[in-house]
Formats: structure tokens, C-alpha cells, sequence
């Protein structure tokens, strides 16, 4: 259930410029001119040739390979972060407002101590050295995907409204035995300034790993939320909102209970896979001892640029997938998705924030690849091809659940999947759908472990995901190629302004 129309890729463009109080922005910083790159070409040059014939072979080199860099990015037109290529990477791309607000991108420490001594670039202890040493040099800008990021501060969490990325991991997490509130408000303080440094490519203080090193923010949205058990441990239970009732039972539901639920859950994306590794890392090293790691899973989408133009992903059967999701363009979309701000009562600490379900759904592959492409569509009630509805037109064309073939049959079946989903089969009920293939291999019979790491957003799960779940497990005829192998409900606060972290107003409120 990726979301990825065209009409969604215009509009998700800083998704949440238009809605959110935006965190103050660190101030632009000055592209270097021309001039100021080949001097620093010509810099490097010297400091290259001083060192020749001496036994620093190794450094040479190095220098060497700075004067190449500082050459390559003299040039004036080059890619620079402000000429973004087109797809995702154009989305939020604000490199030089994010290196300028730490100081320091994870970009401009490289390790290479030959090139500090032989270069003259300036060498430093700055937090998070890669292996004990540090040189700093501007680097090619970046461009494209590496440079989009997407920001961690505002009235919402990213990773919600926004594209789903290349790259997913979800995790969650219980507190241990004896991890109490403080401790629970310590770890959160952790997650979100490690978070916050890591969205806008900056290296937290202490992360020497090098995992992502010259990577930029790709994208990166790490976005955490409280599962029931949290308020009970926490003794925060008055807090706990009505909306975390346990899901009902479904018939469609195999669930595995180690792989449910949890206290904490993590949702990371990035368009790189070792930028998404390294957060899903560093957080569960912070986990420390105050919370274990209860289940992960991965997930995938498509690759920006891999298609000719931006549109709408395909899950693993091949089916066009996000098409109708409420869009952040509809008015609608916030009251649909997010709690209100004027919320009161005991969940008052939730304006602005989201509740996800989170269910990992294997398809059943073989039995679904067996079945003709007429059928396939039947099914859903969607051309595979282009994801047009049975009912007519194109992709984007209204579905019309009254439309009848000259048959007499309904164009859009009575199980079609789109039909029991839609909001008019459910009294308006409405979710956002942001999911990550996912393949953990083959079983034991050879069929794929692979599917859909399914979360639906939505500001009541008893408005969203829960009738409409209902309505499919009686009568969507996609239902027996499913299997749901695992389920989550949880709390997604509101996002936090500068200085804050993410559940600051449940923890101390
Ligand atoms: C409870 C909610 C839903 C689950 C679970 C679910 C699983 C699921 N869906 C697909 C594939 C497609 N779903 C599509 C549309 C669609 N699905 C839901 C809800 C759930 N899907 C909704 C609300 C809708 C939109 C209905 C509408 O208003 O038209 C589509 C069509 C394209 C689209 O609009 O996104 C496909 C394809 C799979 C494979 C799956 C479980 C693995
Ligand atoms: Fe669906």
C-alpha cells in the first residue's frame, strides 16, 4: 500500500510545510562561489606537493584525492544541493540549512588522517570521529536522493503524511523490568535528539560507526509511538486513550503474539539502506537497559528513479497500490488522519498525533500467481497493468461501484477488494496506507515469506481501520491469499518542537 500517485509526488513536497507549525530553520548556508572552490583546489594542490617524496606515500595519495574532489566541485553548474535531480530526492531537499544547524554534516568527517596532515584541511576531535581521527573538508554537494530530508521537528511526526521510502524497518521495543517513567522520558529524550541529528544528516555526538558516513539525510523519518502495555509499566494507565483498546479478532488473523504489540514501536524509512540501518542501529544500542528489543521486521519499497516518471508503487502481486488514499492535499486529510489539536481530556497529550495499526501480511504467492490476470483483477477491481478501475477511465478516474457491464454483472465485483474497502461500503470510514513490502525468504514448502508490512494511519482506529477490517474478513475476495501473521496498535504522538522530544506531554505532563 505505497503511495506513491503522481498527484501525491506534487503535493507531498514538504508535506507538512502547509499544516504544521514549522520548526525555526537554521539559516541558509552560503554556497561557496566559484573562486572559493578552486582556491581550495589550488590549496590542496600545494599541500599535495609538499609532501611528495617523503615516506607520508599513503598521505600523498590522499591529498591527491582531495585536490581531485575540491577540483571536481570547482567547476560553477555543477549538481549542487539547491539543483536537485527530479524524483523523490526533490521532495524537502534542505542539505545547507541541515549542516548549518549543527555545524557539522556527517558528511565533512572523513577519516583520513594522511589527508589532514598532507592537505592542511583542518583536523579535530569533533564528536563522533570515525576511527580516531577527523578531517573536515566540504565535500561535493550531494544531490538528489541524498540530499532530501525530511523534518523532525513540527505538529506532526514525519514518516506518516510523507512518501514511504525505499527502505523500512519497524522494531518494537518492551521496557525492562524495573525501567520506570523517568526512565521511559530518558529514552525518548535519546530516540529523538539521536533521531532529529540523523534526519538532517548530521552524526550524533558518540556514534563512531561510520555506517553512514558520507551519506546525506536520505530521506530519513524515524517515528515512535506507545503500544497499551507502555501506560500500565509507565504508571501512566489514566493517560492510557480509549483508542488503544485491543483490536477485535479477525478470522483472516494467524497471529504470532512474539511478534505483536510491544510497549515502544519505531517505524524507520530512508531511500538508503545503510542510512535506515544505522538509526534502526544507534536506537537499539540507546535502547540500553531500559527497554529490550521485542520484535523488528524489514520492509522495501521501489527505488526513486526506477521508474520513468514518479507514480503509484506496486505491492509483491504485482498490483498498482496506494491509489485511493485520502491525499494531503483534501481538507479532509488532517481530520481523517490526525488527532485534533483542540483535544481534550485524559489523551489531551495526543493532538496532533496519528494512531497506526501495524499488521504483517504474507500473501500467498503461489496460489496467487496461479490465478489468470482476469481473475487478478477481478479480485481487486483494478486493471494490474495500470490500476484503472473495472468501472472505467484511468488510474485516477473515481471508481464507480454502481457501473454494470452489458452482461448485467456488476463491473466492480461484490468481493472486489475495492469495493469492501472503500469508504462508501464503510459509512465514510477512511485510513491512510503507508506500507513496505517485505521477503524473509522461502519456507519450508518453498513458498515465499513475503508480503506487506501494512500500517494504516488515521486519528481513530474505530473510524479507520477496524470497520473496514471487518467489512474485508466477511467478504473481500483478496482475503484467502492473505495470511495476517502479526498486529500492532499504537500511539503516535504529536511531532515536538526544538528542544523537545517526541512525548514530552504524556511523560511529563
Ligand atoms: C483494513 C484495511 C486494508 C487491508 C488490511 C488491506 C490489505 C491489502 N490491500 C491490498 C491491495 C490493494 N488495496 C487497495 C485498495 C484499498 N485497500 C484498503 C484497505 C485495506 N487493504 C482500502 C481502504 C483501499 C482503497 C479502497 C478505495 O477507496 O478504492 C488496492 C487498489 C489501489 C488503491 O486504491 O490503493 C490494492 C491493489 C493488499 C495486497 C493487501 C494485503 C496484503
Ligand atoms: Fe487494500
Amino acid at each position: 500500500m505505497t503511495e506513491r500517485s503522481q498527484d501525491e509526488e506534487k503535493t507531498s513536497r514538504g508535506p507538512q510545510a502547509g499544516k504544521a507549525p514549522q520548526a525555526p530553520q537554521a539559516p541558509q548556508a552560503p554556497q561557496a562561489t566559484q573562486a572559493e572552490k578552486a582556491g581550495k583546489a589550488e590549496k590542496a594542490e600545494k599541500a599535495a606537493q609538499a609532501v611528495k617524496g617523503t615516506k607520508a606515500a599513503k598521505a600523498g595519495k590522499a591529498a591527491g584525492r582531495a585536490v581531485k574532489e575540491a577540483k571536481a566541485s570547482a567547476p560553477a553548474g555543477g549538481a549542487g544541493a539547491a539543483k536537485t535531480g527530479p524524483g523523490r530526492g526533490e521532495q524537502t531537499g534542505r542539505p545547507a540549512q541541515a549542516r548549518a544547524a549543527h555545524g557539522v554534516s556527517r558528511r565533512r568527517l572523513l577519516g583520513t588522517a594522511g589527508a589532514a596532515g598532507a592537505a592542511g584541511l583542518v583536523a579535530g576531535g569533533a564528536a563522533g570521529a570515525f576511527a580516531g581521527e577527523t578531517v573536515r573538508k566540504d565535500p561535493a554537494p550531494l544531490n538528489g536522493v541524498g540530499s532530501a530530508s525530511r523534518p523532525f521537528h513540527g505538529a506532526h511526526q514525519s514518516g506518516i503524511a510523507d512518501p514511504a521510502q525505499t527502505c523500512g524497518h519497524m522494531a518494537a521495543f518492551d521496557l525492562a523490568p524495573g525501567a520506570d517513567r523517568k526512565a521511559a522520558a530518558a529514552l525518548l529524550r535519546r530516540w529523538s535528539a539521536t533521531a532529529a541529528d540523523l534526519m538532517a544528516g548530521r552524526t550524533p555526538q558518540g556514534d563512531g560507526s561510520g555506517v553512514a558516513l558520507d551519506a546525506g539525510p536520505c530521506s530519513l523519518t524515524v517515528t515512535f509511538g506507545f503500544g497499551r502495555t507502555f501506560f500500565d509499566r509507565t504508571g501512566l494507565a489514566a493517560k492510557r486513550p480509549a483508542a488503544l483498546e485491543p483490536l477485535p479478532a479477525f478470522t483472516a488473523d494467524a497471529l504470532d503474539p512474539k511478534r505483536s504489540e510491544g510497549d515502544l514501536w519505531v517505524q524507520i524509512g530512508a531511500d538508503d539502506a545503510l542510512v535506515a540501518f544505522h538509526a534502526l542501529r544507534l536506537l537499539q544500542q540507546q535502547a540500553g537497559s531500559a527497554a529490550r528489543l521485542r520484535w523488528q521486521m524489514n520492509g522495501f519499497n521501489r527505488t526513486p528513479g526506477a521508474t520513468a516518471q514518479p507514480m503509484t508503487a506496486r505491492n509483491l502481486m504485482g498490483q498498482v497500490d496506494g491509489t485511493n488514499n485520502p491525499k494531503p492535499s483534501d481538507p479532509r486529510f488532517a481530520g481523517h488522519v490526525y488527532v485534533p489539536e483542540d483535544r481534550g481530556g485524559a489523551d489531551a497529550w495526543m493532538a496532533g498525533g496519528s494512531y497506526a495499526v501495524v499488521r504483517r501480511i504474507r500473501m500467498l504467492l503461489d496460489s496467487w500467481d496461479n490465478l489468470s490476470l482476469e481473475r487478478q483483477e477481478k479480485v481487486i477491481g483494478r486493471r494490474k497493468s495500470d490500476g484503472a478501475p473495472l468501472s472505467g477511465g484511468t488510474e485516477t478516474t473515481p471508481v464507480d461501484l454502481d457501473k454494470f457491464r452489458e452482461d448485467g454483472s456488476l463491473a466492480i465485483a461484490g468481493d472486489a477488494h475495492i469495493r469492501v474497502a472503500s469508504p462508501a461500503s464503510n459509512r465514510g470510514a477512511t485510513m491512510l496506507r503507508r506500507a513496505f513490502s517485505y521477503h524473509d525468504g522461502f519456507l519450508d514448502d518453498g513458498a515465499p515469506d513475503a508480503g506487506l508490512l501494512f500500517v494504516a494511519w488515521q486519528a481513530d482506529p474505530l473510524k479507520g481501520f477496524v470497520p473496514v477490517q471487518r467489512k474485508l474478513d466477511r467478504g473481500d475476495g483478496l482475503s484467502r491469499f492473505l495470511r495476517h501473521e502479526s498486529s500492532g496498535l499504537y500511539a503516535v504522538p504529536g511531532g515536538c518542537a526544538p528542544g523537545e522530544y517526541v512525548g514530552q506531554r504524556l511523560l511529563e505532563g
